[in-house]
């Protein structure tokens, strides 16, 4: 993994999402990503503004944040960090592995991404730079097919993870459609989701 690794450096995992909402693919992700690499942490960085979804309405940052705070708050190895919200602007990941490293000197960075996020990597910008600034991971996800899109072949390593096929759009839906979300997010996301009235045509 070339100088991204070294002895006694932190080992720091990023799930980047857009989180809308987080639900338990996510969790289950950089649980198992955790476990495998040896991680010391995984930040969530929610999105701030997700220039490739901007053909759809994305919910507020501020709410998007607060779920990944409630979805991850009883983990001590996970933490969220609002760098992409606070930055302005859209979200490039390689201003959040650039931020990331500056808070985090001594420490190694591994990006999770899902496969069908993964498939997509080369259309990021900077993906020259990108690749430098952390070690990716690529997990499956059903409905995907996991494989390397042309990423340098020490920058990129694949996990299969417990299969769960939640998707974020899927949960919106069934909110919009008064079906149940329980058990595809956290019990505090679905409440959160019921209070702030998310997702609801009439909300
Ligand atoms: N069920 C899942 N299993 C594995 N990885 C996942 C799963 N859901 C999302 N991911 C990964 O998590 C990251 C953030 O995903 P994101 O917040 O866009 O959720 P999403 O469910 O894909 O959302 P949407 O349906 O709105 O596009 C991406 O790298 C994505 O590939
Ligand atoms: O850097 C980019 O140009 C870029 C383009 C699309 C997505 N990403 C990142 O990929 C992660 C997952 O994004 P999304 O849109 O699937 O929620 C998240 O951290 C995004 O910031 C990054």
């Amino acid at each position: 993994m070339g100088e991204q690794t070294g002895p006694g450096k932190r080992r720091l995992g990023v799930m980047g999402g857009t989180f809308d909402p987080i639900h338990h693919g996510h969790l289950v992700a950089a649980s198992e990503v955790a476990s495998q690499f040896h991680l010391d942490e995984v930040v969530f960085v929610p999105t701030g503004q997700p220039w490739q979804k901007s053909h759809r309405a994305v919910s507020a940052a501020e709410d998007r944040y607060l779920m990944t705070v409630i979805a991850t708050a009883s983990n001590p190895q996970f933490s969220v960090s609002r760098i992409d919200i606070d930055r302005g602007g859209p979200t490039y990941t390689t201003d959040t592995l650039r931020d990331l490293r500056r808070l985090n000197e001594n420490a190694d960075l591994f990006f999770i991404t899902g496969a069908d996020a993964l498939a997509q990597i080369l259309t990021w910008r900077d993906t020259d730079e990108l690749f430098s600034l952390a070690h990716f991971i690529g997990v499956t996800r059903p409905g995907h097919i996991l494989a390397n899109p042309g990423l340098p072949e020490d920058r990129v390593s694949f996990v299969e993870v417990p299969a769960l096929a939640i998707s974020s759009s899927d949960c919106r839906a069934r909110v919009a459609q008064g079906d149940p979300v329980w058990y595809l997010v956290p019990d505090g996301v679905v409440r959160y989701i019921d209070k702030r009235k998310l997702y609801r045509h009439d909300g």
